[in-house]
């Protein structure tokens, strides 16, 4: 489904700041895994993000999507088959526009101009549908300015925007971070909920060991901009947060005290 070679990106190459982001990433995901992606700061998680999603133009190495070789599609073209869900609540949605208006902009991402035709009767009743789901009674404030819409429900509903077109490929990037306990736990009930009933291919990065166990069927740590270690649904089982942190003996760590 996804498959990353030989993923390279080399910022101020060759000067004393040189930093290797992604340093020959190899990675590979079946149709509906959903791989959580850890590592210490620094280790390329962010980088592997912004080059599948086309943000990040790789020096080397080569994406491709279902098939599809993406490695030089520019981010616009690849938002027709990849959501992203950030850590900012405040990023994935418009605040002066509506909650409806949001969710038609999320329809229309990645189509070519002119397919819209407003915000019909029809397209009302699918979006509140989908909101419904949320349980934080969005679905009834479809006019409502998002602006006005707390931190967390901002990020639900960037969920529910992102999941709405059905992506062959989500990015989730530390998306409950930013959000109180309550929040995070409703947003992570939603978002499994999402790639289990639409069998989502899906990427989640996180800093949280518990969610790293708890959520998805694989574990990627990355250390220095390539895989450190793997760990598949049958190990993943039986893993603790302990046993996860002392695998965090990287690469990166010695170059950040090395710089600090
Ligand atoms: N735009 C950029 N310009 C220069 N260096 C960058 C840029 N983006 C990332 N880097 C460097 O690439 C390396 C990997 O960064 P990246 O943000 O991908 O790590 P990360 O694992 O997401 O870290 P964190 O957990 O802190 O978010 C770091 O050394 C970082 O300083």
């Amino acid at each position: 489904m996804l498959s990353v070679t030989g993923g390279t990106k080399i910022f101020y190459r060759g000067t004393l700041d040189e930093r290797r982001a992604l340093d020959g990433l190899d990675v590979s995901l079946k149709p509906g895994d959903f791989c959580i992606v850890i590592g210490s700061n620094g280790a390329g998680k962010s980088s592997f993000l912004n080059a599948v999603s086309g943000k990040l133009p790789l020096d080397s190495g080569r994406i491709s999507i279902d098939g599809q070789d993406v490695t030089r599609l520019n981010a616009h073209r690849r938002a027709q088959f990849i959501a992203r869900v950030f850590q900012d609540p405040m990023v994935g949605t418009a605040p002066t526009m509506t909650i409806g208006e949001n969710m038609l902009l999320a329809e229309l991402r990645g189509k070519p101009r002119g397919f819209s035709y407003g915000l019909t009767a029809a397209r009302r009743a699918k979006y509140s549908e989908q909101l419904a789901e949320l349980n934080l009674g969005l679905e009834k404030r479809l006019d409502m300015q998002v602006g006005l819409l707390s931190g967390g429900q901002r990020q639900s509903l960037s969920l529910v925007m992102a999941v709405s077109t059905r992506p062959k490929l989500l990015l989730l990037d530390e998306h409950t971070a930013a959000l109180d306990p309550r929040t995070a736990k409703l947003v992570m009930d939603t978002t499994v909920r999402a790639v289990e009933a639409l069998q989502l291919t899906t990427l989640m990065v996180t800093h949280n060991m518990e969610h790293a166990i708890k959520y998805g069927n694989r574990i990627i740590m990355m250390d220095a901009g390539k895989v450190l270690v793997e760990i598949g649904q049958e190990e993943k089982n039986g893993i603790t947060v302990a046993d996860l942190i002392e695998r965090f003996h990287t690469k990166s760590d010695a170059i950040a005290l090395q710089g600090a």
